[in-house]
């Protein structure tokens, strides 16, 4: 028996005025997956993120979970966007706790998970700062942290990790790698980082350039932890970027 899958898109179409987004866009995801979006600037990734959370309606088409119409946002929907948009007149925990609204521990429980989480991301010193002191990627590590810490059961990620420098992405990706493979959570990401599509996913969904279409899906069966400069990731990446940058 064929199982639901969790995320569909069928036949989504999104124009703007005369521009035509995406057009007649399936994708189905299956509950546990980690799809990774990439394509060239404009082809409409941020899009197909933006409807699936709820913020913005299809052209026509249909957006499903769990069989059910999106019709607008929803906390078993979570969304990390690439600039932190942190509450700036809260601290780095109340912003992180922020992610926890919903969550039925105690506050006591919800501000340990809230400074085990910092921890993770290496802000535990950070934990009772405005946003204003914080540098751009401390930052966006605390967007991240409460992005993560309400666990919702879709998460989505819009290059989280484009502002951040080469070693501070590497250690997150790592994070959000182990985060999706203990909790099991669904995970849509979106990157222009091509190593970074290779290292994450179990499928890697490469867009044409407007309007947006599915150019070819690239399972990577590769076991984690992945390595980089293996033969077969090189050429994987080779492969993609070369699905990205090909004009058809
Ligand atoms: N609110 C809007 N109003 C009008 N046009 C929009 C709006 N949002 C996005 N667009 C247009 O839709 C197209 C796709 O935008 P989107 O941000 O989804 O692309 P993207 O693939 O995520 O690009 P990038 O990789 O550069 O972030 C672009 O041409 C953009 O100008």
């Amino acid at each position: 028996m064929k199982t639901l899958p969790l995320i569909s898109f069928r036949n989504v179409c999104k124009s703007w005025n005369q521009v035509t987004v995406l057009e007649n866009f399936n994708l189905d995801v299956t509950s546990g997956e980690l799809v990774v979006l990439v394509g060239s600037s404009g082809c409409g990734k941020s899009t197909l993120l933006r409807m699936l959370v709820g913020l913005e309606p299809a052209s026509s088409g249909d957006i499903l979970v769990s069989g059910n119409p999106v019709s607008g946002v929803g906390k078993e929907r979570g969304i990390i966007f690439q600039e932190p948009r942190l509450f700036p007149w809260l601290t780095v925990t109340e912003n992180v706790l922020l992610g926890l609204a919903n969550s039925p521990l105690n506050s006591s429980e919800k501000k340990q998970l809230a400074l085990n989480m910092l921890e993770r991301v290496q802000l535990a010193d950070f934990a009772n700062v405005l946003p204003s002191q914080l540098s751009g990627g401390m930052a966006q590590r605390v967007a991240i942290a409460r992005g993560i810490i309400a666990h919702p059961q879709i998460l989505m990620l819009d290059e989280p990790f484009g502002a951040l420098d080469a070693l501070t992405r590497h250690t997150l990706q790592q994070q959000l790698l182990e985060l999706h493979l203990s909790t099991g959570s669904t995970t849509l990401l979106v990157t222009h980082d091509v190593e970074e599509a290779v290292a994450l996913a179990d499928r890697v969904i490469v867009l044409s350039p407007r309007p947006g279409r599915i150019r070819e899906e690239v399972k990577i069966t590769l076991p984690h932890t992945r390595h980089r400069d293996d033969i077969a990731f090189i050429d994987l990446c080779r492969h993609i970027r070369h699905l990205i940058t090909d004009v058809l």
